[in-house]
């Protein structure tokens, strides 16, 4: 035995080495033929010269748009009579949309707006562009560059609660159409244009009610398309060009209430575990152990797919090489806020309430939790698992609201409606390379779900790292430059939804 052992060892050291050199060879291999899922810009340029000018008459309209402060609170808790004073705003701002015989506007659930462009060929299904009205309340106001409210122009910004979520879409696609209509331009297909009243706390009474509206009229849309996810600039790891995130799909969410009711009393003689020591450290737990890590699971593994021929090294190693690497990928997602959303269900921790008096033990303590539940988990796999961590019966798992990830849209050049997107995009950013992703967030797409199979969720301007905490956050703002892209963004869609939506054949032959 003793004397055979540097044969063996000579031997496992030839089949590791053996192994390496096989395994290097095929990640080479797959790295220089992995095929390029982008299309190349120049077929994809328009040939309709007409442009959107961000003129000084259209950058007032949109400023005067972020003055209404449109703000939702709570479920069923808005704003009515500035959304009565936008809506009135937004009729006058656009006469030609208004007064055209072409489009029918309804005024929906009160405040909501949904507008009929009638097309000229009946037999082509119509599509719909979502937007809404509302927006969320301000937060640390005196940390705002420019009052929150002013839409004041600054540095060759637009500030104010609105401008990126979503008051760019709705004014940005509403210019599109007058733009169009004041030309005497008749689209062939019917558009819908619809914009929901209260997206912030859910679209109950909003984009709920403008669904009720379709399904009642038994219409079937081509393809929607809401806000969603941006063009990145550095927002992907390994990714120098721009990159338009489209997303085909949506996460699920879990809204829960934690609470614990235990006895209170007098602060002198405190028992040794109080409600709000429980209800603490299940919480902790719940911060300490993230959701699994299922990067590479779902839409998210085509996303690097997409780009993996364009990233610099050695993520392009790592892209073509999923099935090596993607414990590696997942690891590099995890480590930040905006990539982590991509790779599992999200805790977050909203509220946090106990306690009424400094010298009472509180009797109840209340926390509130929201998951974003990534599209290959289930709200029951998350409650499921929330359990366990906490692992304590007296912290009650209330239910306040939840939502499954949505199906996924198709995408990839079999599907006309995505290749279509993917051209538009790039008549506005012909460098930037497209992909499908799925958003991490959550829109009023949720309630059209039965109107269409093809439901995008994309937003047409540039955000860098530094951008993403501006959302719901301080110092929300659009360059002049972005505004301008989304206005001419839309315009372009509708001119290309008259185009007949045939199957087109990009580059590579590949299944998607
Ligand atoms: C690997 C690529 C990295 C890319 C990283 C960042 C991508 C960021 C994408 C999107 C962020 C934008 C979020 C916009 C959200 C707008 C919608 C919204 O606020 N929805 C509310 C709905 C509230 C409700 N009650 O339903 C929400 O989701 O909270
Ligand atoms: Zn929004
Ligand atoms: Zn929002």
């Amino acid at each position: 035995m003793w004397a055979n052992l540097p044969r063996i060892l000579t031997l496992v050291v030839r089949g590791f080495v053996l192994t390496l050199a096989v395994l290097t060879a095929v990640v080479v291999i797959r790295t220089v033929t992995f095929p390029s899922y982008q299309t190349s810009p120049p077929e994809c340029k328009t040939t309709d010269p007409d442009f959107i000018p961000a003129d000084e008459e259209r950058l007032a309209r949109f400023t005067s748009a972020i003055q209404f402060q449109t703000v939702s609170y709570e479920r069923g808790v808005g704003t009515p009579q500035e959304l009565a004073k936008f809506v009135r705003f937004i009729q006058k701002s656009f006469p030609t949309v208004h007064s055209s015989p072409m489009v029918r506007r309804d005024v929906v659930g009160n405040y909501s707006l949904l507008y009929r462009v009638e097309g000229s060929d009946a037999s082509l299904q119509p599509y719909m562009l979502a937007s809404h009205l509302d927006v969320v309340p301000i937060t640390e106001e005196a940390n705002w560059e420019a009052p929150p409210f002013s839409g004041q122009l600054k540095d060759g910004y637009i500030y104010g609660r609105g401008t990126i979520d979503a008051k760019h879409s709705l004014m940005g696609s509403l210019e599109a159409l007058e733009f169009l209509l004041s030309r005497r331009h008749q689209p062939k297909r019917t558009l819908y244009l619809a914009f929901g009243h209260d997206e912030e706390t859910g679209g109950h009474f909003g984009a709920k009610v403008i669904g009720d509206v379709l399904t009642q009229r038994g219409e079937k849309i081509a393809f929607i398309l809401d806000e969603g996810s941006p063009v990145g600039d550095g927002l992907a790891p390994g990714v120098s060009k721009l990159l338009a995130l489209v997303s085909v799909a949506e996460k699920g969410f879990l809204q829960l209430r934690l609470e614990v009711n235990e006895e209170g009393g007098h602060a002198s003689m405190p028992r040794s575990e109080s409600a709000i020591g429980i209800l603490s450290k299940a919480i902790s737990k719940l911060e300490d152990n993230p959701h699994p890590n299922m990067f590479g699971t779902g839409p998210e593994a085509r996303m690097m797919e997409y780009v993996a021929t364009e990233m610099t090294l050695p993520y392009r190693i790592l892209a073509s090489n999923l099935w090596l690497f993607s414990p590696l990928v997942a690891w590099v997602y995890s480590r930040k806020p905006q990539t982590n959303a991509f790779a599992r269900t999200t805790t977050a921790l909203t509220r946090f309430n106990a306690g009424v008096k400094d010298n009472v033990i509180s009797p109840e303590a209340v926390a509130v939790i929201d998951h974003r539940i990534h599209p290959m988990s289930s709200v029951e796999e998350v409650m499921e698992f929330d359990r366990k961590v906490i692992n304590d019966p007296r912290v009650k798992l209330n239910v306040i609201n939840n939502r499954p990830p949505s199906p996924t849209s198709p995408y990839g050049k079999d599907s006309p409606t995505y290749m279509m997107l993917q051209e538009t995009i790039q008549q506005i950013y012909p460098d930037a390379l497209v992909t499908p992703t799925f958003m991490v967030a959550n829109t009023d797409t949720r309630h059209y779900l039965n109107l269409s199979s093809a439901i995008y969720r994309f937003n047409p301007y540039v955000m860098t790292p530094s951008d993403l905490p501006r959302f719901h956050g301080v110092n929300e703002r659009i360059s002049v430059q972005n505004y301008e892209r989304v206005m001419n963004f839309y315009y372009h869609l509708i001119v290309n939804m008259d185009k007949p939506l045939e199957l087109k054949r990009h580059g590579h032959e590949d299944e998607l």
